[in-house]
């Protein structure tokens, strides 16, 4: 029977699969950071247990992790607590991982495919519900809670329910201007914020395959804003070029056979899905979001909802909710609304292709001085790659701020953050109430929108700046 490789990947990692239970499944790589990790490395030691797989376990911190200089002491005490109990338990177990002072450290999305550790046919996981990123190489990757870290730890297995398949169907061609995180913005505002739920996302189509691993990776991290519980797409020539002479990519022989296993993995011809969608990129414009959640999403030149029209009450209430929230007036556009911040960063977009596409746009110009504008890229490797190609100078020229590697804005819980009442235009993909920081209000798009409104000082259409 034709299968999908959301069945394939099942079916090659189950242990067991008791009927009415949740199968048993193992997992070829565990990521860990310092925020969902300690109690799981705590409950180990309550036991007396070791980590099972050290070898197939990695850490890095990111999430507390600080983005000012290094040779600086970490201020906030509760993020300096847990980043010396992270690399303490790391020490202790034998997990290799990269410090707060590691020269490699960062983002733990961004390292995984960076280093080489992820690969097309695996299972991984990690205490991170954006681990479905991962998925961009053709692997089953989960986001867990910190009790089944612990289980991870110890067995190097996860219990799982089996998922529902979901297709996702992209064809046409982006224009410019129209960028990977617009796709997927534009797919949970058509399927919701619960879209997904119970369900594995399959990318598929012309302009998925048309994509570089890096905005792949775009496209999949945010498959669980989409309520999913993992994205992925099947791996082909790209998967393999980009992953071909990383430090843990398999080298030499090793290297051939594995891609003559990688190359079993795409859906079968007539395989079925449980679930599908289609998005047509020719007719995608750049998007951004006006609520408190990822789906409240529009193309940039659209006007807000208005309650009025919407006419499920649950819904309209929630909407309501939002708008009040963000200090939004239904059926006005959000383009030419004044910002107070810009962040370009965080594990959807932070990797060079993120940055080259801000810097396209800030090259010669300046930012609104009324704006504060932050570039943080995901990894060490990134900011050092950065700074040989001079985007650093790109963007102080422009009077943004170059910081060190790490989730930073993303979540406020590093010293990034908005003030009460404060508008971000921010790349990364959560748009929670408080988020950002305590009152703090944030728009979800692409770097390029981002730049664009660094610049302007407002919402802007980044097909204004580029051609
Ligand atoms: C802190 C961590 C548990 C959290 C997550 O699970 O995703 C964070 O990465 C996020 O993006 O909200
Ligand atoms: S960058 Fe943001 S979304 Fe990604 S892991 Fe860090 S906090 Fe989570």
């Amino acid at each position: 029977m034709p299968r999908t490789i959301i069945q394939k990947l099942w079916d090659s990692h189950v242990v067991s699969e008791p009927a009415g239970a949740p199968a048993l499944l193992y997992i070829d790589l565990h990521l860990v950071h310092e925020v969902t990790s300690p109690q799981a490395f705590q409950g180990l030691r309550d036991r007396g247990l070791k980590v099972r797989r050290p070898d197939k376990t990695f850490g890095t911190c990111d999430h507390s992790t600080p983005t000012a200089p290094r040779d600086l002491p970490i201020i906030d005490p509760i993020a300096k607590a847990q980043v010396e109990q992270f690399e303490k338990n790391c020490r202790e177990f034998g997990i290799p991982h990269f410090g707060y002072l590691s020269n490699r450290q960062g983002i733990v999305h961004v390292i995984g495919p960076e280093y080489g550790l992820t690969q097309p046919g695996q299972t991984v996981v990690c205490g991170d519900s954006h681990t479905a990123t991962h998925g961009a190489f053709g692997a089953l990757a989960f986001g867990i809670g910190t009790s089944q870290v612990e289980h991870v730890l110890a067995t190097q297995t996860l219990l799982q329910r089996k998922s529902k398949s979901f297709a996702v169907h992209v064809n046409g061609t982006l224009r410019p201007g129209v960028a990977a995180k617009d796709i997927i913005l534009a797919l949970i505002a058509k399927i919701g914020v619960g879209g997904g739920t119970e369900c594995v996302l399959e990318y598929t189509g012309s302009t998925i395959r048309a994509l570089t691993m890096e905005e792949r990776m775009t496209v999949c991290n945010m498959s669980i804003e989409g309520g999913a519980r993992a994205g992925l797409i099947a791996p082909d020539d790209v998967t393999y070029q980009f992953l071909n002479g990383r430090p843990f990519a398999p080298q030499g022989a090793a290297w051939d056979a594995a891609v003559a296993k990688w190359r079993e993995l795409p859906t079968d011809e007539g395989a079925t899905y449980d679930h599908e969608v289609s998005i047509d990129a020719d007719a995608l414009e750049p998007m951004i979001t006006f609520g408190t959640n990822p789906g409240m999403g529009i193309s940039i030149n659209g006007a807000v909802p208005d309650p009025a029209s919407i006419s499920d009450a649950v819904e309209r209430e929630t909407l309501k909710k939002a708008l009040v929230y963000m200090g939004l007036e239904p059926g006005k556009p959000l383009a030419g609304r004044p910002v107070d911040v810009v962040f370009i960063g965080s594990c959807t977009n932070s990797r060079m292709s993120d940055l080259r596409a801000a810097a396209g746009v800030l090259k010669g110009r300046k930012v609104n001085p009324k704006v504060r504008v932050m570039v943080v890229p995901g990894s060490q490797q990134i900011k050092r790659e950065a700074e040989a190609e001079g985007l650093d100078k790109v963007f102080r020229d422009a009077g943004a701020e170059w910081r060190e590697a790490g989730c930073s804005m993303c979540i406020a819980m590093n010293g990034d953050q908005l003030t009460p009442g404060q508008y971000s235009v921010s790349t990364s993909n959560r748009n929670f109430e408080g988020r950002q920081g305590k009152g703090g209000r944030t728009f979800l798009a692409s770097p390029l929108t981002a730049a664009a409104s660094a610049i302007s000082g407002t919402v802007t259409d980044p097909r204004t700046l580029v051609g």
